[in-house]
């Protein structure tokens, strides 16, 4: 579940079930106050494991967003986790919207109401969406020793999301930390990232964390650009145990809501299933860092 989300951690826990497994994904808030009780808030709604995305301590220059103006956190849209958080209300002296399915989604009435009508309540939604997103994507970058704070608050795993230097993968290994996931963000944080799979390439040539992947120390996950099964074989030889996607689950969502979602993960997963067969492969997890084995039928 993403900080970004567009409904509060309790009512995507609820959703998601008694049974059902979920990890949180922290985009680590300016003040600490507020990440503790995201911390708490998280663990008493049964997430299980906490992904810190490290790539986004600020949003990247993006030019196409600031063209459109597109920023759907100052029109309520994606602060719901903020608004329903007793901490960040009571500090700007509100309440906490435990309901957010009923809070206004209808960005584009938020923002015509804030700027041309002067409405009170729609101010509200850009103030409030202006200040979370100064919480979440606040610019104040982190050291390594700051995760010491998050391990004092959190006690299940933990995964780093935004790897792409072997160095800050080997540093992970020392500070203890359970995972990580190559990602450049899809490169919407830096222009001219270099693709995520090269550095995977790269990470996965260090002994250091293919000894500790080895070992069940490390868990090594992969995103950007993962759009077939083909893109998640050769992620997974690259030494990957799982892959993420992104872009094509809210396409997924944007033409069909849930219907459209499971479509995506169906046909992603069903793609994977023949292209593995066809390579001569049975089981996934057979494949993980066989990319020579894997370089004789399918290209780099
Ligand atoms: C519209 C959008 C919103 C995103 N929001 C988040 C987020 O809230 N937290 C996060 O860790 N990554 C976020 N990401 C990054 C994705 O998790 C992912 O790393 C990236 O899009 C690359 O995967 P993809 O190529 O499958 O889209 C977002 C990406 C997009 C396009």
């Amino acid at each position: 579940m993403s900080s970004a989300s567009s409904r509060s951690i309790e009512d995507v826990a609820n959703a998601n079930g008694p049974n059902g497994q979920r990890w949180y994904q922290l985009y680590w808030p300016r003040t600490d106050e507020i990440t503790i009780s995201l911390l708490n808030r998280a663990k008493a709604a049964g997430f299980s494991a906490l992904v810190i995305t490290l790539d986004t301590m600020l949003l990247g220059w993006r030019p196409h967003d600031l063209d459109t103006a597109y920023i759907p956190f100052f029109y309520g849209v994606g602060i719901q986790v903020g608004l329903s958080d007793p901490v960040f209300m009571k500090s700007h002296g509100y309440e906490p919207v435990h309901e957010t399915t009923k809070f206004p989604f209808e960005p584009e009435k938020i923002r015509d109401a804030a700027l041309k009508e002067g409405d009170v309540n729609a101010q509200k939604v850009m103030k409030l969406g202006k200040e979370w997103l100064g919480q979440t994507n606040s610019g104040s970058f982190r050291s390594w020793e700051d995760l010491q704070f998050i391990k004092d608050h959190w006690d299940g795993p933990i995964i780093l999301k935004g790897i792409q230097r072997t160095s800050d993968a080997e540093k992970a290994i020392d500070m203890g930390i359970h995972g990580i996931i190559v990602s450049n963000h899809g490169g919407r944080q830096v222009d001219g990232a270099i693709g995520s799979l090269d550095a995977l390439a790269k990470i996965m040539r260090s002994q250091k964390i293919i000894q500790a992947q080895a070992k069940g120390d490390l868990t090594i996950l992969f995103d950007s650009g993962i759009r077939t099964g083909s893109d998640v074989i050769k992620a997974m030889a690259m030494g990957a145990q799982g892959v993420l996607i992104a872009r094509p689950y809210m396409y997924g969502l944007a033409t069909a809501g849930q219907a459209g979602v499971e479509q995506i993960l169906m046909q992603t997963v069903t793609d994977m299933h023949i292209t593995m067969g066809l390579c001569g492969y049975s089981d996934v997890n057979d494949l993980i860092g066989k990319r020579d084995e894997l370089l004789e039928l399918v290209d780099d």
